[in-house]
């Protein structure tokens, strides 16, 4: 006997079941939290395999991950290359494959482009709503592409800023974020500027050198720090991370993968999902610094949302 064939779900069908980021995230926290329980949590999750590939600027990332509470088995393959100027192919690409975990067949493929960028940006939300100043007004957004849009839309819904700056290392990419965004965005002329006095701030770039400094910083300011996934590559100066009270989302992963907490020796206050089961604080009255790399249960989850909503012909 053998086992059914795999579905696939192209984009589009991603799309159609995962259509706002926050829909995923009572299950996301729900994964944060076990995650953070060690065995008790029932999440096995090794830090992740990334191939570089030196010659042409590339790497590639494997991420598996099992959820005992969600049943759920899934593997991650991405690649995220440096941007060529004229490059008609994303930055980043990727495929889920999701596992019957009773039997180890394969279940489905399915597009993880769409599902990498909207659970990143709902994390992020998850971390902002605990971690921003109480009265925060203000948002701003250093970087315009893939991920700057999601981080966007889930905070748009979510959160209540008066203003929403961006900026972007090319202009034109800043403007037309702007115009094609449904509300009002301020584009702005440098990092700086978008920067001084925001009170959220997201930074989703390629940068390989910090682009976000600590003496531009509002005291109590939160910071979504989003790119920079490689041992050796920055988006934050050491300014912001030896002053700022720094969250993770995983300390091993950290640990291994992240230029700004290796680099700079910043101390680990907490991941994030020890602050959603409580055992720690967040402290939003403190300037605080959320690093996310990324984890491969994040993408279990948000499979499992995407699959189960497809199999019930919703
Ligand atoms: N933490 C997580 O879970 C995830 C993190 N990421 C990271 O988020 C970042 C953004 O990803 P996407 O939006 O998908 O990429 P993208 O390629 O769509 O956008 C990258 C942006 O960075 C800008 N940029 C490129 N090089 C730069 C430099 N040297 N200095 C300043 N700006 C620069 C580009 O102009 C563009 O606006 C990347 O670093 C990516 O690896 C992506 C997926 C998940
Ligand atoms: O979690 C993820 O998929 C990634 N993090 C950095 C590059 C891709």
């Amino acid at each position: 006997m053998s086992a059914a064939p795999a579905a696939f779900l192209a984009s589009e069908a991603v799309e159609r079941h995962f259509p706002r980021a926050s829909l995923l995230i009572p299950s996301l926290e729900a994964a944060l939290a076990n995650f953070s329980s060690g065995a008790e949590g029932g999440v096995v999750q090794p830090v992740r395999t990334v191939v570089p590939v030196q010659k042409y600027n590339g790497f590639l990332g494997v991420m598996p991950a099992y959820s005992a509470m969600d049943d759920a088995l899934t593997t991650k393959l991405v690649t995220f290359y440096e941007h060529k100027k004229d490059s008609s192919v994303p930055s980043h690409q990727a495929i889920v494959l999701l596992f019957d975990p009773r039997n180890g067949s394969l279940k489905a493929i399915m597009d993880g482009s769409i599902i990498t960028a909207k659970r990143t940006a709902a994390v992020s939300a998850i971390a902002t709503k605990f971690l921003m100043p109480a009265d925060a007004e203000v948002l701003c957004i250093l970087g315009a592409g893939v991920q700057a849009y999601s981080h966007y839309e889930v905070f748009i819904e979510q959160f209540s800023f008066k203003e929403v700056r961006i900026w972007n290392r090319t202009k034109e990419n800043a403007v037309k974020f702007a115009r094609s965004v449904m509300g009002p965005v301020q584009v702005c002329s440098s990092a700086q500027e978008a920067v001084i006095g925001a009170d959220v701030i997201v930074t989703v770039t390629m940068a390989t050198m910090p682009i976000l400094f600590g003496e531009w910083l509002k005291p109590g300011a939160h910071i979504n720090a989003i790119g920079a996934s490689r041992p050796d590559w920055r988006e934050l100066d050491d300014e912001v991370m030896k002053n700022s009270v720094l969250y993770v989302d995983s300390r091993e992963a950290a640990l291994n993968e992240s230029g700004d907490v290796i680099l700079s020796r910043a101390e680990i206050f907490a991941e994030l999902g020890e602050v959603v089961k409580g055992t720690k604080p967040a402290l939003p009255e403190k300037t605080t610094v959320f690093k996310s790399l990324g984890m491969a249960i994040e993408d279990t989850v948000a499979a499992k949302l995407v699959y189960d909503s497809w199999s019930a012909g919703n």
